[in-house]
């Protein structure tokens, strides 16, 4: 491995550290930023997800609303526990654990969220604030990964100004919304969306200074496709059960092999899943402190 390591890990304890001056500063004023989470049923991997959130936000002081519905749950069940988030003034802000079961409406229910209250900045309010490009400086919640990868470039000193940036995936979380981010005049980059119906993936690729495998297809970003020194960040998450050992195992986008070509290298896990909690702590910061001005 010759890559220098983008340490998610690393950058998300600074950030953390961080909030918690802010956090302390807000109970000082009477304020206790509240976070809460919604998971409809039991599926592993969000129920862990969900609890690295109220772990890390209780420790930095915050407080942390955990709210839980069987699988089995309706339409009108979720959206009234959404009402209920949206009219507490101990939550600032909170977050719905993706994916909800197939037989809910997703669109409608991340809709009814109070878009001062969106954690994840996905709401069609923030995102159309994004698009507009009205929340410069930040007024309303971003979306917390691309937001995540790109604070993980800058802390380690990487300047976005002029690069090509190229991004695999065009789901809303992260491919469609961080090019918005990264062609805001801060950062100054240019930005290429390709996805699984791209033609020759593989040449886009090979022009990038900065690549960003989130498609969520194991492996799509092979080392034969990476320019020498480039900057390779990996954000999908494939699942797929071990034959020796029968667990389940995560497999990135991203190549083993890419680590002896790329000069920078975001792994998984270890690298921008811990941003995205740390930058959804920030959202949560960000709305408890506009609500004291
Ligand atoms: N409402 C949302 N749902 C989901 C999101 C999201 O941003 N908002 N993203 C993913 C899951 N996710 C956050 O919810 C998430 C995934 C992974 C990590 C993380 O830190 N992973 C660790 C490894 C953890 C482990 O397996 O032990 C790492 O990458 O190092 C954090 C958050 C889907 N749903």
């Amino acid at each position: 491995m010759t890559a220098r390591v983008l340490d998610g890990r690393a950058a998300a304890d600074a950030i953390k550290n961080e909030l918690a001056e802010r956090v302390a500063a807000l109970r000082e004023r009477g304020v206790v930023p509240g976070i809460a989470t919604v998971l409809v049923g039991a599926d592993p991997a969000s129920q862990l997800y969900v609890g690295m959130k109220h772990k890390q936000s209780e420790s930095i002081g915050m407080n942390s609303i955990q709210r839980e519905l069987p699988a089995d749950a309706t339409q009108e069940q979720v959206e009234a526990l959404i009402d209920e988030l949206n009219a507490d003034p101990a939550c600032h802000g909170y977050i719905v654990q993706l994916p909800l079961p197939k037989h809910l409406d997703t669109d409608a229910i991340l809709e009814r969220i109070d878009p001062s209250k969106d954690a994840d900045g996905l709401h069609p309010t923030n995102l159309g604030r994004l698009v507009l490009n009205v929340n410069t400086p930040i007024t309303s919640p971003l979306p917390c990964t691309p937001r995540g990868v790109i604070e993980l470039l800058v802390r380690n000193g990487y300047d976005l100004a002029g690069k090509h940036v190229v991004v695999v995936g065009r789901g809303v979380t992260i491919g469609r919304s961080i090019g918005l981010l990264l062609t805001r005049r801060e950062y100054n980059a240019t930005v290429t969306l390709t996805h699984t119906g791209t033609t020759d993936l593989g040449h886009h690729l090979r022009q990038a200074d900065v690549i960003v495998g989130a498609a969520g297809v194991k492996h799509i970003v092979r080392a034969e496709d990476v320019k020498p020194g480039a900057a390779v960040l990996d954000v999908g998450v494939t699942r797929e059960s071990d034959p020796e050992t029968g667990k389940s195992k995560v497999h990135g986008d991203v190549h083993p092999d890419v680590a002896d070509v790329a000069g920078w290298l975001s792994p998984n896990p270890g690298g921008v899943g811990p941003m995205t909690v740390a930058l959804l702590m920030t959202n949560v910061v960000e709305a408890a402190e506009r609500t004291v001005g």
